[in-house]
């Protein structure tokens, strides 16, 4: 029997994680670690809450005995690192809470798992996810592959990137077994409605405004989330020890365009009259240091293990379309339960 930790499991990628490893690998025991702050929320896992091959852990990965104790509790063999702060505009307020969990949480994770694989590393494996953002922003031209230079600019990349380097140093270092990918943006069900997609999904069902910071050009390269839960099987598994692959959608979208295209998606599920959801849109004050473009070459991944996405961006649009539209309880309960003081703060002035 594997005994694997997944950080982070209730969150948005980490519960799609989570769900396809406990449903997949009968003979793992999943152990999902979630501090459950305002992201993480246990509802996004309540179908496979009661398999006997997981549990859930509740617990901070910056607290370093509670680490300690944990690992030489269950003797894991293989971590999936997904706990972060993951919020660019977040980070931008208050940078402390993301050295906090990205870097100092990481770091106790890695430390944890040196300390009980010091004597044999046969079998085990240390996955850290992050994100293509730690590469910058780049121009009109021109792709991400897993040689670019880091160059962040936001805090929130800042932390990642500095996280990735401890892995890679812990890999040089102390012989730490490690896989590494960097993803670009996901979207899908149970993604809180802070990032672009689920934020104005749900600010067009209740009539709001959709904010789109700047001229609206900027691009991102979506991937649907369940593809991304695919790929972190594969790379686990499969991947080669201290390698990083790329993880990418092949699918460029700028922002503006995305947003009209979710406004008419909007307006045909609603039986609004066309072009009356594209009416919130409201353009607004940049994000300070907002990256250009972002695009993933995920050749590599592709190539050596094999993996490309399963869904169009039109098929990946239309389940997390109407997800949002079938679980308004879930919407609701994140936008005004426990969880959602930031959320009003931000959103609902
Ligand atoms: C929330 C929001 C976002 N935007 C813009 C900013 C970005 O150009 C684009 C997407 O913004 P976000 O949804 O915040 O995602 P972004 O900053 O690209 O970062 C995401 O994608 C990254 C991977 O590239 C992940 O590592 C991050 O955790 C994730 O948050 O939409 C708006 O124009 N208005 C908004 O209200």
């Amino acid at each position: 029997m594997k005994k694997i930790l997944i950080t982070g499991g209730a969150g948005f990628i980490g519960s799609h994680v989570v769900r396809l490893f406990v449903t997949k690998y009968s003979e793992y025991q999943i152990y999902n670690l979630d501090a459950l702050t305002y992201a993480g929320n246990l509802e996004n896992l309540a179908d496979i809450e009661n398999e006997p091959n997981y549990t859930f852990l509740k617990g901070d990965i910056t607290d370093e005995s509670y680490i300690t104790n944990l690992f030489e509790k269950h003797q894991f063999d293989g971590v999936i690192h997904l706990a972060a702060e993951s919020h660019v505009d977040r980070s931008i307020e208050d940078p402390m809470a993301f050295v906090k969990t990205n870097v100092i949480g990481t770091v106790n994770l890695l430390n944890a798992a040196r300390k009980l694989w010091a004597n044999n590393t046969e079998g085990k494996r240390f996955y850290h996810i992050s994100t293509d953002e730690v590469y910058g922003s780049l121009g009109a031209e021109g792709l991400f592959t897993e040689t670019t230079s880091y160059d962040p600019n936001s805090p929130y990349s800042a932390s990642k990137a500095s996280s990735d380097h401890f892995v890679r140093a812990y890999g040089e270092t102390y012989g730490l077994p490690y896989v590494l990918t960097n993803c670009s943006n996901n979207y899908g069900p149970n993604h809180f409605p802070e990032k672009l997609i689920p934020l104005f999904i749900n600010n067009i069902i209740t009539n709001k405004a959709l904010p789109v910071y700047g001229d609206g050009n900027y691009t991102r390269d979506w991937l649907f989330v369940v593809d991304h839960a695919r790929a972190i099987d594969l790379v686990f598994h499969e991947g080669i020890n201290h390698e990083t692959y790329n993880i990418g959608g092949f699918n460029e979208w700028k922002n503006i365009d995305l947003v009209q295209l979710l406004c008419s998606i909007m307006d045909d599920k609603l039986g609004r009259v066309v072009g009356e959801s594209a009416k919130l849109i409201t353009y607004v004050k940049d994000r300070p240091g907002h990256d250009l473009r972002y695009a993933i070459d995920a050749n590599k991944i592709n190539k050596q293990l094999g993996w490309e996405p399963s869904v169009t961006f039109e098929q990946g649009l239309e389940i997390t379309v109407n997800w949002y539209l079938n679980n308004a309880d879930w919407l609701n309960n994140v936008t005004t339960g426990e969880y959602a003081t930031y959320y009003k703060k931000q959103y609902l002035k």
